[in-house]
């Protein structure tokens, strides 16, 4: 991490609706390190560690796992890089990341805005499916869909919410294409004051 603040920009949405695609297309164009906290938590369960059972159990089950380990990863993962532009993808999920982030890092890091890519459940479960080819993710089927969704609708959406109340949810209809989708967060980051 830099001398300077970090700025950060959360990513947030129903599964599938593009979040990853779009942070690669953001990481390429404004230079962001792009932090997926459902990647973080992938690795550290392939990884074998002490929490590894744990987490895989929460993303069988679509249940969010406990901030402390979250937090844990994304820290690292921010001290690890040499810059000051991240991009925080799936995080915070739900009332107990919203709560741990602010409390270990909110007076930090200098959040700009939330992302938010928004699709309806049929959209996204299309998505997941099809992906679920070449994934290989233990998620990416219809029994473990409906259980995320139902995370999202009861855990996120309120923290979504909440962004909202402050001012900083900047809202995109994900369900067009990729281009379109696109064309809309250029417009975000552009009036954010970030240059390609
Ligand atoms: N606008 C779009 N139109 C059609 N397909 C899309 C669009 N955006 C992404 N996809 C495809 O949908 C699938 C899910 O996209 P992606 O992995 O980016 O979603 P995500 O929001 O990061 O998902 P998750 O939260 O489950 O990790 C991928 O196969 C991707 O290529
Ligand atoms: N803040 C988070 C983010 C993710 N998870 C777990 O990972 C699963 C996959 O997340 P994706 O963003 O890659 O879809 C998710 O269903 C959760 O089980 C989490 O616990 N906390």
């Amino acid at each position: 991490m830099s001398d300077t603040k970090p700025v950060v920009v959360f990513v947030l949405g129903p599964p599938g609706a593009g979040k990853g695609t779009q942070c690669e297309r953001i990481v390429d164009t404004y230079k962001f390190k792009h932090l997926s906290a459902g990647d973080l938590l992938r690795a550290e369960r392939n990884s074998g560690s002490e929490t590894a059972e744990l987490i895989n159990g929460y993303i069988k089950e679509g249940k969010i796992v406990p901030v402390a380990i979250t937090i844990e990863l994304i820290h690292k993962a921010m001290e690890a890089h040499d810059g000051n532009l991240f991009l925080i993808d799936g995080f915070p999920r739900n009332a107990d990341n919203f709560d741990g982030w602010a409390e270990r890092m909110g007076d930090k890091v200098d959040a700009r805005f939330v992302l938010f890519l928004d699709c309806d459940e049929e959209t996204s479960t299309q998505r997941c499916l099809q992906r679920a080819a070449s994934s290989g993710r233990v998620d990416d089927n219809v029994e473990s869909l409906k259980k995320r969704h139902r995370t999202y609708e009861e855990s996120t959406m309120p923290v979504i919410d909440l962004f909202r109340k402050e001012g900083m949810e900047r809202r995109v209809d994900a369900s067009e294409s990729i281009d379109a989708v696109w064309e809309k967060v250029k417009e975000i980051f552009a009036e954010a004051g970030f240059t390609a």
